[in-house]
């Protein structure tokens, strides 16, 4: 039996609009990912979702991206006159919907790496991130890599998508702690995008530039403040945050507490705050803890960025 787990992740990080993206872990060891489990079977195909929020998702397996992948599995597999394996495949579907973490390149990447590893790894890095972008676009209307980039392959990855390579790994700082906050409402993905303006005016292209630009410069050279100052976000933070509660406000206080940037995560709801270290991550953790979650099915927190990706459990 086969047990993949593939972390949560944040994609954008302010200044990457749909080119970066950074695997994400709590720091207290749990586990904050789906899991997805396969072993032989009888029959050809057995599949089954379980975990707390199966109830939120599609009660029609075809629609579980799941169920998708392993399609999109076999018939990457037939055209190199392969077979797929008969197979049980099990989603815990851990992560909220909707959340701005990466929930369904979660359930993707897990599907997709322990699909490869059962059939003795048939496709390369390159060519199952392809498919995971592909599944990934079905779901928000575009493709972009942004989240399964980083959870398929661990730590802040930006989307090249150029001379055979999607991404690559991009230095950064490993003392930075990362507090996620879920407010545990739902924002979709594709409506996040549909927001959004068609076109931006010339300043708005010169910002995003310098800022995306300073940021990878001053990650390569291992100038944290300056790349802290340069995560500002013109492409989609001015449009999206009237989907997030009180963001502006909260925002404020998370900077006011020591946080050195703060901003969405993906498309939202989910904020995240950068805090240089421990005192300031726990203060913003507590504050955002009474200030931004809206129900209990919201949580906090405090990660570091995960430089594993995804992975064999047990
Ligand atoms: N296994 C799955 N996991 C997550 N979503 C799934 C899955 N299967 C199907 N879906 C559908 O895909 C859509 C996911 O929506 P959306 O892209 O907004 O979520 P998300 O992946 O959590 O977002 P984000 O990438 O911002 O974190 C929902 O309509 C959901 O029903
Ligand atoms: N880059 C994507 C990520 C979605 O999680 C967006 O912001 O729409």
């Amino acid at each position: 039996m086969l047990r993949i787990y593939a972390p949560a992740s944040s994609a954008n990080i302010s200044v990457g609009f749909d080119t970066l993206g950074a695997a994400i872990s709590p720091v207290d060891g749990s586990l904050l990912g789906d899991v997805i489990q396969i072993e032989d079977c009888a029959t050809q195909f057995e599949f089954e979702a379980v975990g707390y929020f199966v109830r939120k998702l599609p009660k029609e397996p075809q629609k579980n991206i799941v169920y998708q992948a392993y399609v999109l599995f076999s018939e990457r597999l037939k055209l190199r006159n392969k077979q797929v394996k008969p197979l049980c495949l099990t989603l815990e579907k851990n992560m909220p919907i909707g959340s701005g973490l990466g929930s369904s390149a979660c359930s993707i990447v897990a599907a997709l790496v322990a699909l490869n590893q059962f059939h003795q790894e048939p496709f390369s890095d390159m060519e199952l991130l392809e498919m995971m972008g592909e599944l990934e676009g079905r779901i928000s209307g575009s493709i972009h890599y942004d989240n399964v980039a980083p959870c398929y392959m661990g730590g802040v990855q930006f989307m090249v998508q150029s001379l055979g390579s999607i991404c690559q790994r991009l230095p950064f700082f490993d003392h930075w702690y990362w507090v996620l906050a879920y407010p545990g409402i739902e924002v979709s993905t594709a409506e996040a995008r549909a927001i959004l303006p068609k076109s931006y005016t010339r300043q708005d292209v010169i910002s995003h530039g310098r800022y995306l630009g300073g940021f990878v410069h001053a990650c390569h050279t291992q100038q944290e403040n300056l790349a802290a100052i340069m995560m500002k976000d013109v492409i989609a933070e001015p449009y999206r945050q009237q989907l997030l509660p009180n963001f502006a406000e909260v925002k404020q206080a998370a900077q006011d507490l020591g946080a050195l940037a703060t901003g969405i995560s993906g498309s939202g709801p989910t904020m995240f705050s950068i805090a240089p270290d421990l005192m300031v991550a726990t203060k913003v953790a507590d504050y955002l803890e009474k200030h931004y979650l809206q129900n209990n099915e919201g949580f906090v927190h405090i990660c570091k960025v995960d430089n594993q990706g995804a992975r064999q459990l047990g």
